[in-house]
């Protein structure tokens, strides 16, 4: 009860918490459902104006997604209804598992980052943390490459070429592939368990990932990539001002990290995983969710889901 006295705005109740209506986080699950960021803040200023028209002072959570859901379809938003919808009972019925892959510097934690807040996911892990704990499991003398960056693990192979043109992929791979026990471990565990997780880094690679998870529906493999060469060097500029990563190592290592972004577009192609550019982040994230809400919207269908019964 203790926003009544603080706030004129309409108290939302849930069953453990209340919170003051807020067009922003209703236009932000909105936007998740798909529609333009410009409507979803016009649609739920007209919701407010309709429960202040009702003169409600209090309204659960319940009957608001239900208002939101019936107002949607009047106003010829279904598409965006039945998406409104869905996450909620998706993250009650399954565990969700996004696989955000793309070499250094295109973005993988940003947007995994976003993709979590939006869909309400609230584990985010990067592959570079799983590789430390391999690290810390794994000897340097037994899986040198480990010890290196991805695209530095070239140098821990042993007699090698440098006339090679393979050798900087044959490092990344070597690199990559004590990561993924990690990698596929954390799914195993969040599907034994039914929670969500978003995983996001350089090691996921498709090719290298088990069959076994290509073909589980709730896992949904993402690759990131950025085809031009001055935007892709300008990221890491914008990393290093925020960060202590150092700009030198990663504009020295420019080429290789070229080499295995080149890579990691190829075989994410060749496994049918969608390739987005992120050039703009509400685009790229927008995409994202675009595509794993139409996964899981075609297996909620599949199963049968009829929209009206959780609302
Ligand atoms: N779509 C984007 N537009 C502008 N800047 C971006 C975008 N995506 C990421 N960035 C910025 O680029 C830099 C690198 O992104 P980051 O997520 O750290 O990459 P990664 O995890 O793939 O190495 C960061 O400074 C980040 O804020
Ligand atoms: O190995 C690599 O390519 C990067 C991956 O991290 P992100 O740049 O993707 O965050 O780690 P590094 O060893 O440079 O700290």
């Amino acid at each position: 009860m203790i926003f009544d006295t603080i706030t004129d705005k309409i108290i939302v109740t849930a069953k453990d918490y209340e919170m003051p209506f807020s067009k922003g986080l209703l236009a932000r699950s909105l936007t998740t459902a798909g529609m333009k960021p410009s409507e979803a803040y016009i649609f739920a200023r007209g919701i407010e104006a309709d429960l202040n028209t009702d003169s409600l002072k209090r309204i659960s959570k319940y009957e608001l997604r239900q208002r939101v859901y019936y107002s949607l379809i009047s106003d010829d938003y279904e598409d965006i209804a039945d998406k409104y919808l869905i996450w909620r009972r998706i993250l009650k019925k399954h565990s969700v598992i996004i696989l955000v892959g793309g070499s250094s510097g295109v973005g993988t934690s940003t947007i995994a980052f976003e993709l979590a807040s939006r869909l309400g996911i609230s584990s985010v892990i990067g592959t570079d943390s799983i590789r430390e704990v391999m690290r810390r499991s794994i000897s340097k003398d037994v899986v040198p490459m480990l010890y290196e960056s991805s695209y530095t693990a070239w140098r821990a192979l042993r007699n090698y070429d440098e006339e090679d043109d393979e050798l900087y992929i044959q490092g990344f791979l070597r690199h990559v592939e004590p990561v993924l026990l990690g990698i596929e471990g954390i799914i195993d565990r969040c599907l034994t368990e039914g929670t969500s997780v978003i995983i996001e880094g350089t090691h996921i690679l498709p090719g290298m990932i088990s069959d076994k998870y290509h073909n589980i529906p709730n896992v949904i493999f993402l690759t990131l990539t950025l085809s031009s060469e001055n935007v892709h060097k300008k990221r890491f500029i914008a990393r290093a001002k925020v960060s202590d990563r150092p700009l030198e190592r990663y504009l020295e290592n420019f080429e290789i990290i070229k080499d295995i972004n080149k890579y990691i577009v190829k075989d994410s192609n060749s496994h049918l995983v969608p390739v987005i550019e992120n050039v703009s982040i509400s685009d790229t994230v927008q995409e994202c969710l675009e595509i794993v809400t139409n996964k899981f919207n075609t297996l909620d269908k599949e199963e049968g889901g009829e929209m009206e019964e959780i609302i």
